[in-house]
């Protein structure tokens, strides 16, 4: 599919779209608790639906009750042999631990983007845990045969904390007691803060999180569980991102649903955005932005790494040279995200230098809307889309589809909001 955006002002209310990472989260605790989940703001995004997927893979029994999605488990009992993470990174990082729990041989399959991901820690760290695997030599696919026995564990946290999300969901849902993991340099930390609030939501075990290096489950002490949850998901702090910069380069919007107190690592967009004098009001449940005239900002992106391509989007548009650190985390993303921004923003005339872990974006000197590929990375065809608002010309952007991914409501929200945007396969609501 192809969007083309024209130059052109936004205006007006929006409110994000839910969480995957939330949602994705929730999806794994209704499985693996016993009881009944009911899940209000159901995220719709294709991994959400892939999580959704798996859940009922391994046994969970999921309907959609109006706006709510009920979730019934007896805990992780596979009805399948296979799992299918689609191209979600969280999906297959987490069910992949928490489908081991089971002793029923599993393929692990994905498709896409996922297939050139790396699953190595798995052939590393399941066999300590007495789980069999087998993977492509540390790639798609990967046969698993539990079950998995927590132990007291050193893992590496560097390339992705989503490894470490699943094996706290695994050990928690194995009744771990007086175990703990050890992990070494995380990253990406926020998103195991909301791990852990999502285990508390769901009455799961949360274990002490010991300054980000040990996280011990205490033995378990006998708890009543609840028969049934309630769990809203949050707003999508990632795809908000994008309203929020889009609002800075070239409106006037209110953006609602983003939780201020929330976990989620990306509602550091607004640090940037302060730092870079984006005019802003934040009230209860609401945040109001608008055009101003912005500054070249120093950011470390490293525990949030899905804010570079809305950050290159607003540097584009700030005076001065931009710095970013935190390049390194990004080469395993949907795209080479790194490159893909150089290769991308490039077209539009933004000059950007990697160099080491920085990031640098020389802004101010104008975008020419152009030919742009998105590289089936949802968060650079948006990043696209927002930056085009107040470029010159006419912006394509080919696999512009890929929003799907986590936001499929993006290019509709966009028109909704008064953007001059068509895409090739749909109609959208102006
Ligand atoms: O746990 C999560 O929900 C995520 C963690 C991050 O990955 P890494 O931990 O690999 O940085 C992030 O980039 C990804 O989009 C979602
Ligand atoms: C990298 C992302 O997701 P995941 O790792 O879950 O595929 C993302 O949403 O930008």
């Amino acid at each position: 599919m192809i969007a083309t955006v024209q130059p052109s002002s936004i205006k007006g209310t929006i409110t994000a779209p839910a969480s995957k990472s939330a949602m994705q989260r929730a999806c794994a605790a209704a499985l693996v608790r016993k009881g009944i989940s009911v899940l209000h703001n159901p995220g719709v995004s294709n991994d959400d639906k892939a999580a959704l997927n798996i859940i009922q893979q391994l046994g969970a029994t999921v309907q959609q009750a109006g706006e709510t999605i009920v979730v019934e488990s007896g805990g992780v009992a596979p009805v399948a042999d296979t799992i299918d993470c689609h191209e979600s990174g969280l999906s297959i990082r987490m069910f992949t631990s928490v489908a081991a729990l089971a002793s029923r041989k599993i393929s692990v399959v994905g498709s896409g983007s996922l297939a050139k991901r790396p699953m190595n820690f798995f052939d590393e760290v399941l066999p300590q845990l007495e789980v069999e695997i087998n993977s492509r030599e540390g790639y798609l696919p990967l046969e698993i045969t539990g079950p998995l026995q927590p132990r007291n564990i050193t893992v590496d946290g560097s390339l992705s904390s989503q490894y470490l999300t699943g094996l706290l969901f695994a050990y928690a849902a194995a009744g771990a007691s007086d175990v703990g993991i050890h992990v070494t340099n995380l990253n990406s930390r926020p998103y195991v803060d909301l791990t852990l609030e999502v285990l508390k939501s769901f009455g799961l075990p949360v274990p002490e999180n010991r300054n980000y290096e040990t996280f011990y489950f205490p033995p378990l002490a006998a708890t009543a569980p609840a028969e049934k949850i309630d769990y809203t998901v949050e707003g999508d702090w990632s795809g908000g991102a994008f309203l929020l910069v889009g609002a800075a380069i070239a409106g006037d919007v209110v953006v609602k649903g983003l939780d201020l107190q929330s976990a989620q690592a990306d509602k550091a967009v607004m640090q940037a955005l302060m730092s870079a004098s984006a005019l802003m009001s934040v009230e209860v449940d609401q945040i109001h932005i608008r055009q101003s005239k912005l500054k070249a900002f120093q950011f470390d992106a490293t525990d949030c790494p899905d804010l570079f391509p809305p950050l290159v989007a607003l540097a584009s548009y700030c005076e001065g040279t931009t710095v970013i650190q935190g390049t390194t985390r990004l080469t395993h993303k949907e795209s080479n995200r790194a490159l893909t921004l150089q290769e991308e923003f490039g077209k539009m005339g933004i000059e950007i230098n990697l160099q080491d872990d920085l990031m640098i974006i020389k802004g101010g000197t104008g975008i020419t809307n152009t030919e742009v590929s998105s590289h089936n990375d949802h968060r650079i065809a948006m990043a696209a889309a927002v930056a085009a608002l107040k470029g010159e010309g006419t912006m394509t952007i080919s696999g512009a589809e890929a929003v799907n991914k986590s936001y499929p409501q993006f290019w509709s929200h966009i028109a909704q909001l008064g953007a001059s945007v068509t895409t090739t396969d749909a109609v959208l609501n102006h």
